[in-house]
């Protein structure tokens, strides 16, 4: 099977969701940053700080190249992998793109959380960053909106109810769950 990107701003859920659907089908996750991380031993944030965003965004494509000739894979790409050169159109072209869709207060909420790690965003105070995501989203809409499938990503509430949206994305997207997971 040729491999489903997950894509969609911050917070939207890309890496838990791929995480846990790769769990019950048996596809291999890869997590794009982690995958980048890996390659470089050093973290998103070090590598934003030593070679800049350019430097960055060279090797996020670089490594999104490779993983798209993988089978039978998830991909969790970063919220701004779809935004850069031909990404979108290499996606497209090699595997299905999936956008998780996650409304304005529910990625506030999670990336005032999560916001430390992620280097865009790292130190904003709420407000602050509550105006940076109306920006990115409208400057990125126009990239994510050419995924092939729409996923809903934030109906539910809270970590332990995660295993519930692997299991409707496991149905909208037709894919088999693993008999211990039915
Ligand atoms: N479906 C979900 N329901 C509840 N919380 C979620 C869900 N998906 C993600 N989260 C939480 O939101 C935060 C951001 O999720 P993450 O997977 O890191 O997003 P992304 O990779 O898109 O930036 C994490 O703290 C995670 O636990
Ligand atoms: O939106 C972005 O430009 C980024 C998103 C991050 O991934 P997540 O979307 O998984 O947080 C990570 O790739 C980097 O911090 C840049
Ligand atoms: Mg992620």
């Amino acid at each position: 099977m040729k491999p489903i990107f997950l894509i969609g701003y911050m917070g939207c859920g890309k890496s838990t969701l791929g995480r846990n659907v790769a769990r019950m089908t048996g596809l291999q996750f890869i997590d794009l940053d982690n995958f980048i991380e890996a390659r470089f031993h050093a973290s998103v944030k070090e590598i934003f700080a030593s070679r800049g965003e350019e430097g960055f965004r060279d090797i996020e494509r670089r490594m999104l190249i490779e993983t798209s000739d993988f089978q039978d894979v998830i991909v969790a790409c970063g919220g701004g992998t779809p935004c850069f050169f031909d990404n979108m159109e290499i996606m497209n072209s090699k595997g299905v793109t999936v956008y998780l869709d996650a409304s304005l207060e529910k990625l506030h909420t999670r990336l005032m959380r999560g916001r430390h790690k992620r280097p865009l965003i790292a130190g904003m105070e709420s407000e602050q960053l509550r105006e940076f995501i109306v920006k990115a989203l409208e400057s990125r809409m126009p990239y994510y909106s050419k995924a092939s499938m729409v996923f809903r990503s934030d109906l539910l509430e809270n970590e332990a109810e995660v295993g519930e949206t692997a299991s409707r994305f496991i149905s909208q997207l037709g894919l088999t769950a693993k008999e211990s997971d039915i």
